[in-house]
């Protein structure tokens, strides 16, 4: 990129076609090229901000051009002149830019112990690299593991902050939670719970879940069941395509009930991206389903279909990663992708933790250089 030169520029119509020094060539419309004007009248570089309205921005011609091989220099009907370096342009051949912007998971099922790496809480909060191995995790597999975290909330806080800052629901911003029934919800007891994404009642559903176990005593079970989503969308499209179809287009109704409180959201279960089809949110809590009335029995019937077909693949023991939380490790997970779940248990069990908005994880890890 750096490296980057101008070969040969010519006019197009009203556009300029570059072709640069490492063969691509690149085609400019006057209208994006006023629109980019790094000058200080038309953006202001300090606060990376453009500064001028679109409607304010003139319909102008270009009247010449200069090439120098590392900028260009362009001249407007209106005696404006604007500078482009090469290697601002070159990051707009559209196939790299597009392919720059996609988030790379890699797909996995049944236990992945061996690859997600358990990070020493000090590395994380204290070092860069520390810090690129967590988030990089959570990119790659949708899970990460802090180790050797004080047993207790305050010290998850720490960590939670870390990873993008705590998010309030009506849950509160950290949480702790046992058998206690401190909200209407089976997570507060000791029922086993079949893997799921939480908050998929809520408009913007937490981006990712932290989980802490400060203590489990007395007790047998409450064994921890996580499973990719993006795996068993990715089958379920191979093997049964009406079905991921229908799970992408048809809007669900979840539901959350207390006192005081009703959330509802209607959205697919599976969200893919309509340009590019990656998968981009799994919203799948089988208990948190409101009822619903259907368009035709033909809608209603396919609801059940699919959504069983999907149930199978994260119900899969081959598929799910089974492990017992204990103190000290702080599990983190992406919950737009992966589902979780527990055991039933007896005795007393903690757990800590809270929920981090997905654009603040992402800013993270962009700031970090990990993604665009
Ligand atoms: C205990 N904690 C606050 C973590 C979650 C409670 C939310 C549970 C809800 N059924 C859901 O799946 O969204
Ligand atoms: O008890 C657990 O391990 C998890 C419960 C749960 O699903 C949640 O807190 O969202
Ligand atoms: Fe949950």
């Amino acid at each position: 990129m750096v490296n980057e030169t101008i070969e040969a520029v010519i006019a197009v119509d009203r556009a300029l076609e570059l072709s640069f020094g490492d063969g691509k060539s690149i085609r400019f419309e006057d209208c994006w090229l006023r629109d980019h004007c790094r000058c200080s009248s038309c953006y202001h570089s300090d606060t990376f901000q453009r500064a001028q309205h679109i409607l304010d921005i003139p319909d102008a011609n270009i009247v010449s051009f200069e090439n120098d091989n590392t900028k260009i220099e362009v001249t407007w009907s209106d005696d404006h002149k604007s500078t482009y370096s090469a290697e601002f342009l070159s990051k707009f051949d559209y196939k790299t830019w597009k392919e720059s912007r996609k988030l790379k998971p890699i797909l996995w099922h049944g236990a992945i112990e061996n690859k997600v790496p358990k990070v020493p809480v000090e590395e994380f909060l204290t070092s860069v690299d520390g810090a690129k191995r967590v988030f990089q995790s959570l990119l790659d597999y949708g899970v990460a593991l802090v180790v050797g975290v004080g047993v207790s909330l305050e010290a998850t806080e720490v960590v939670c902050k870390a990873l993008g800052g705590v998010q309030h629901t009506i849950f509160g911003g950290m949480w702790q939670f046992t058998t206690r029934a401190d909200h209407a919800d089976t997570a507060y007891t000791n029922l086993p719970l079949a893997a799921h994404n939480d908050n998929t009642y809520f408009t913007e559903a937490a981006g990712l879940q932290i989980l802490h176990c400060l203590e489990h005593k007395n007790g047998t079970g409450g064994e921890t069941i996580l499973v990719d989503g993006f795996y068993g969308a990715q089958e379920l499209k191979k093997e049964s395509p009406e079905d991921f179809e229908f799970l992408t287009t048809f809007n669900l109704e979840a539901e959350y009930i207390e006192d005081g409180h009703h959330h509802t959201y209607s959205a697919p279960v599976i969200r893919v991206d309509n340009e590019t089809q990656e998968l981009v949110q799994i919203r799948f809590n089988v208990y948190d389903r409101a009822a619903m009335a259907f368009s035709s029995s033909e809608e209603c019937r396919s609801y059940y279909r699919s959504l069983r077909s999907l149930a199978k693949y994260y119900q899969n023991p081959d598929n799910q990663w089974r492990f017992k939380l204990k103190p000290g490790t702080v599990m983190i997970m992406d919950n737009f992708r992966v589902l979780h779940g527990r055991t039933g248990f007896s005795g007393s069990r903690v757990l800590g933790g809270s929920y981090v908005a997905r654009s603040d994880w992402l800013d993270k890890a962009r700031a970090l250089g990990l993604i665009q």
